[in-house]
Order: structure tokens, then C-alpha cells, then sequence
């Protein structure tokens, strides 16, 4: 089996940081150390359960994990994170057809439950998801990271980190929509749905493991911000410095403004 190959490995308050050479050492290295966690608590309980996330830093690692082998998936209940509100789930820009695609059809889970982003009663569709989620303690969450630090669709504008909520409706910040234009989700910023679904952060931060990943130089800023300043809603992702088991995977292009990198 390949071994990837880890740059460095330090902690930031709780926060472990691996930092790879490439964005498919880093894809690798997550995958097999997710293999591993997996692994060990289906040794250990009848079923697991994983709250996904999507974006593209994902592929590379779903792909990985899926390819490794080993991970029984029939004995996992799938979540994920995010999703457009009104959108439908054959619309290819939707979270549900990613994930269904990359993931579901690939390795048949014991179950997958998705956000309805087309659902008539969004508030009761919020509801809906998290009484799924209050009932079934998620071991293991996959993460990426906005521009913006946004965790999910927990822009800095709306994240709190004691929200009473368990899922919520978010406005999108205008740069989170033009991102998606810029990778060609949506044809042009108007064709972007201007409000989302999101798992809220304390639900993130219920997970008993947290895996969250960031690629690439146009994260390299917001890694140090949330590495290096106060962890603060302004930079949403800067509270996984303080979950017990969270692990931020770093390439050298997002880790290359780290003072001590
Ligand atoms: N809502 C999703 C997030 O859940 C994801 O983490 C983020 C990062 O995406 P990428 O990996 O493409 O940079 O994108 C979207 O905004």
C-alpha cells in the first residue's frame, strides 16, 4: 500500500496539523489515518456514523479512502453538512447529487440521510435533520474550509459558536457564491442560491472526531488567521482548536504563511 508522506506534525491548542508536500500526499495521509479510525470502531460497535462534508478538497480524499479498502460501509450511516436551499437533488451543483455520486454509489452505505434542499417547510426540514442528528451521535466529521474560514455554511456572519440550533437557514456571503461560480458549479452569481441549509457548529463540534481539510495557496491566509490569531465567529474555523480530536490536514501551498511551518 502507498505510504504517504508527512512534511510535519505539530498542535495548535488541541488542533493537530499535518502538513503534506501535495495535495495528494495530504488526501492520502487523511485517508488512511480515517481508514485506521474506522476500522477500529467497527471492531468495537455494530455501526458508525459519518457526517461528510463536499467541495473540492474532498475528491481527492474520498477517492482515496474509498480506494484504500477495508471500511466496511455497509455498517455506516451517512450525514452530510450542507446544502442550497431550493435546489433539487438532481441538480448537478447540489450537494445531495455529490455526494451521491462520489460516494453513495461507489459503496453502497447502510443509509444516507440527506438534507431535502427542495424540502416545501424548510424550517420543518431543519427540524427534520436535526432530530436525526440529536438521536444518532456522529463519530467522525469531515470538514473543509471556506475562504472566508466559513465551517459548512457557517459564514463568519452567522456562525455561533453556542448556537442553540442544530441545523439551520444561513444567508450566503456574496464571496462564498462567487467561489462557486469561479468553479463552475453555477453559471454566473445570480443562478447561486442565496440561502443554505447548515449543520450549525456546535453540532460539528458533537463529533467525536473531526477530520478537516485545506488545500491549495488560496486557503494559505485563512490558515494562518485561524492558526495564529484569537479563535473568534470571525474566523469560524478557529474553534477546532479547542475539540479534543480534531486533525487539520495542511498541503505546503495552505500552510506556506504558518510563522513556524
Ligand atoms: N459549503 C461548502 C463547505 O462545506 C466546504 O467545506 C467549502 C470548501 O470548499 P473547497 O474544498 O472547494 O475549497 O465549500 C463549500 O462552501
Amino acid at each position: 500500500m502507498l505510504v504517504s508522506n508527512l512534511l510535519k506534525s505539530q498542535s495548535v491548542d488541541h488542533l493537530s496539523v499535518n502538513v503534506y508536500s501535495s495535495e495528494f500526499e495530504l488526501a492520502l495521509g487523511a485517508a488512511q489515518i480515517v481508514r485506521e479510525y474506522l476500522m477500529n470502531i467497527l471492531d468495537q460497535q455494530t455501526e458508525a456514523r459519518i457526517l461528510l462534508a463536499t467541495g473540492n478538497t474532498q475528491i481527492q480524499f474520498l477517492d482515496a479512502l474509498i480506494a484504500l479498502g477495508g471500511v466496511d460501509w455497509s455498517r455506516l450511516v451517512l450525514f452530510h453538512l450542507d446544502e442550497y436551499l431550493g435546489i433539487k437533488a438532481e441538480n448537478t451543483a447540489s450537494f445531495c447529487y455529490y455526494l451521491r455520486e462520489r460516494v453513495e454509489k461507489k459503496v453502497k452505505p447502510k443509509q444516507f440521510h440527506y438534507i431535502k434542499g427542495d424540502a416545501t417547510e424548510p424550517l420543518t426540514e431543519c427540524d427534520r435533520y436535526a432530530n436525526l442528528l440529536k438521536t444518532q451521535p456522529i463519530d467522525l466529521c469531515f470538514l473543509g474550509i471556506g475562504q472566508n474560514g466559513h465551517i459548512a455554511f457557517n459564514e463568519p456572519s452567522v456562525a455561533n459558536f453556542n448556537d442553540p440550533h442544530w441545523v439551520k437557514l444561513v444567508k450566503l456571503e456574496e464571496s462564498t457564491q462567487q467561489i462557486q461560480v469561479k468553479q463552475g458549479y453555477f453559471p454566473n452569481l445570480d443562478a447561486v442560491p442565496q440561502y443554505a441549509y447548515t449543520v450549525t457548529i456546535p453540532t460539528i463540534l458533537s463529533s467525536k472526531k473531526i477530520i478537516c481539510l485545506a488545500s491549495g495557496i488560496n486557503k494559505a491566509g485563512i490558515v494562518k488567521t485561524a492558526l495564529e490569531e484569537e479563535i473568534t465567529v470571525s474566523y469560524p474555523v478557529s474553534i477546532l482548536r479547542r475539540h479534543q480530536n480534531a486533525h487539520l490536514f495542511l498541503d505546503a501551498h495552505s500552510a506556506s504563511l504558518l510563522q513556524n511551518r
